[in-house]
């Protein structure tokens, strides 16, 4: 990816689908252009319809040093070759779940050339956190209105996961006004968050993901509205690894079907940590390793790595073991305190393609998370779940719907539900 803008859009253009290309063009045109109004765009679609691609094609047009993108996690961030939105805007991060204290860290220089921000996987970011993105974007160039006069592009479906334990982008802070609206019923608009009206609105349409499979790509639309199918069960059923939740038998088939980016995707921390280490094998930050050093043996001395959610370079030495004993210590090598983990929670896989899943599936289950677990491959034949429990359902959430549908009615598109 060049860090310059590159003037002739052809060659980007011709890697698009069309419906990329509307969006793209406008965008574009309106950055370019003579009018002075920044963009506020949300593009949406369903999951596997290029969003991701979209940004990497936008980058390369703008040119990586005007553009300032980011996402909710680490791992999204590095799909779209940005920072964390914490990272980026300089937020506290909240530990063990506290709330953080709502401070805001020194922002980062922007230059003259920023001309382009972009948020990628919206759905997992807070009115909260938005709230603080407006805030910093607003230090940057204060006096010049909301988000600082910056054009800002949100891309995300909100069908996908949630923020964790806070509201959506669209819901409204205090439930007084929502009572009053039901009272009088005005513009929809005003339920929204402060900012989230700003935005006018985009869909992609064609799925790239699951494009040579389209009845899985059907298939992955009902789930994500929570309807599952007889024929659906059957062939969850189909595709179950054992009829015990073992671990152990999810790593052995994990083992012979797992291919290039396979994931097992589970609910929690504790479950990716429990998984990973009863394999062997321990969960930690996922780290990209760039170079290998070895000595003139051919040893592993040392490991010069990337973790995807800082992008800094970190060197990892060997440590001295810590087991008791003079002995023990001296029969034992110094280790690189680094394994593969293969088990990571849903929130981590969204935004990725994966070569094969392996689902953890509790009774009942929000249809956000199972429907972006499923949708990360390419095909049925790369999904597997690693036990379908009995009367397993999935629920969708009415307030997303609601949103999409709202939002859809503004590009006279009809409700996603109909
Ligand atoms: N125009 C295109 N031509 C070829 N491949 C494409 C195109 N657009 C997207 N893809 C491919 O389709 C897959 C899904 O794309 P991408 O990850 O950008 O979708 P997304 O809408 O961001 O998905 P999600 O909502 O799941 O994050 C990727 O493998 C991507 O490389």
């Amino acid at each position: 990816m060049s860090s310059s803008p590159i003037t002739d859009y052809s060659l980007i253009r011709e890697r698009l689908s069309p419906d990329q290309v509307r969006v793209f063009d406008r965008i574009l045109n309106q950055i370019g252009g003579s009018s002075s109004d920044p963009v506020r765009l949300f593009v949406s679609g369903t999951a596997g319809t290029g969003k991701s691609f979209l940004i990497t094609a936008l980058i390369d047009a703008v040119g990586a040093k005007n553009v300032f993108v980011c996402a909710p996690t680490g791992v999204a961030a590095k799909q779209v070759k940005g920072k964390t939105i914490h990272a980026l805007f300089n937020l506290p991060v909240a530990k063990n779940g506290e709330q953080d204290d709502g401070r805001l860290f020194t922002a980062p220089a922007v230059g003259d050339n920023l001309k382009l921000v972009i948020v990628d996987e919206i759905s997992m970011c807070s009115a909260e956190m938005f709230d603080r993105v407006e805030s910093a974007m607003r230090a940057f160039r204060p006096n010049c209105g909301v988000f600082g006069g910056f054009s800002l592009v949100l891309f995300g479906d909100l069908l996908q996961i949630p923020p964790v334990n806070a509201r959506w982008i669209f819901e409204c802070k205090w439930g007084g006004v929502v009572l009053l609206i039901l009272i009088f019923p005005l513009n929809v608009g005003v339920f929204s968050a402060q900012w989230w009206p700003c935005f006018e609105y985009e869909e992609l349409e064609v799925n790239h993901r699951q494009h040579t499979d389209m009845e899985f790509a059907e298939m992955l639309q009902r789930w994500r509205l929570g309807r599952v199918s007889g024929g659906d069960m059957d062939f969850l059923q189909s595709r179950q690894v054992s009829g015990t939740p073992s671990y152990a038998a999810v790593a052995e088939q994990y083992c012979q079907n797992g291919r290039g980016n396979s994931m097992i995707l589970v609910q929690y921390n504790k479950t990716a940590d429990e998984l990973n280490s009863r394999c062997g094998l321990m969960n930690g930050d996922t780290v990209l390793v760039q170079k290998v050093h070895t000595d003139q043996d051919q040893n592993v001395e040392r490991l010069t790595v990337t973790p995807v959610d800082t992008a800094e370079v970190v060197t990892i030495y060997r440590r001295q073991p810590q087991e008791s004993g003079r002995q023990q210590q001296q029969q034992q090598k110094p280790y690189l305190p680094v394994l593969p983990a293969y088990a990571v929670t849903y929130h981590k896989a969204q935004g990725q393609t994966l070569d094969t899943v392996f689902l953890e599936l509790p009774r009942s289950m929000d249809a956000s998370l199972f429907f972006t677990g499923a949708s990360r491959v390419r095909s049925r034949d790369d999904l597997y779940v690693t036990r379908l429990p009995a009367g397993f359902s999935i629920k969708i959430n009415g307030a997303a719907v609601g949103e999409y549908n709202r939002l859809r009615a503004t590009i006279q598109l009809p409700p996603i539900d109909d």
